[in-house]
């Protein structure tokens, strides 16, 4: 489905220079989540894409996945499955490594939140490198299901992760884009 995106979302996300790290332009969405209006267009949009889509689970990704995957999910009437950062989840895990922009991580998903035949929406505020999406579409797959679509705010079209998204099989929506501003 092809659908315009508000103008006030690109425009109520900040730019800091060189946080967290020299020459990095971070895309800051708390200053989206921080304006009702700008936060109900993006939640509104993503509801819009993935109704009726025949989902059975939506995962976000700590810690900002979960802001915008947590109201699709109330909305969709869809279980929200949270992917978080090591040692974080209390019952039996499986765990993937993965690259960051700026560093190295791992997440780790409950065993038994994903069932085999799942068909799954990945949700995460930002798209850069792919890392992230890419280490939560493996732990996904280790459990028998399948990582169909992923909703992002914002994607860096520069650093590669739609073309590596896309090389799993997949569909990206992005609602805004960021490229050399
Ligand atoms: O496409 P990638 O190169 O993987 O980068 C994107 C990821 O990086 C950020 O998360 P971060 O790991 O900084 O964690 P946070 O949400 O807890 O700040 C962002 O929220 C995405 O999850
Ligand atoms: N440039 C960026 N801005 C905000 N979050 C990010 N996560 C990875 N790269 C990022």
């Amino acid at each position: 489905m092809t659908q315009v995106t508000p103008a006030i979302i690109k425009n109520s996300i900040a730019t800091i220079a060189d946080y967290p790290k020299p020459g990095i332009m971070f895309r800051d969405v708390t200053t989206l989540m921080a304006n009702p209006e700008a936060f109900k267009a993006t939640i509104d949009a993503f509801i819009n894409e993935y109704k009726n889509q025949g989902f059975t689970k939506i995962i976000g990704t700590e810690s900002r996945g979960f802001i915008f995957g947590a109201p699709l999910s109330y909305a969709l009437g869809i279980p929200f499955i949270p992917v978080r950062k090591p040692g974080k989840l209390p019952r039996e895990v499986i765990r993937q490594d993965y690259l960051l922009e700026y560093g190295e991580d791992t997440l780790e998903l409950h065993v038994d939140a994903i069932v085999p035949g799942d068909k799954v929406l990945l949700v995460d505020d930002l798209l850069a490198t792919g890392g992230t999406i890419e280490a939560t579409a493996k732990l996904v797959a280790k459990l028998g299901g399948k990582a169909t679509d992923a909703a992002f705010v914002v994607s860096l079209p520069e650093l590669g992760g739609e073309q590596r998204v896309e090389k799993m099989g997949i569909k990206i929506l992005k609602l805004v884009e960021f490229e050399g501003e």
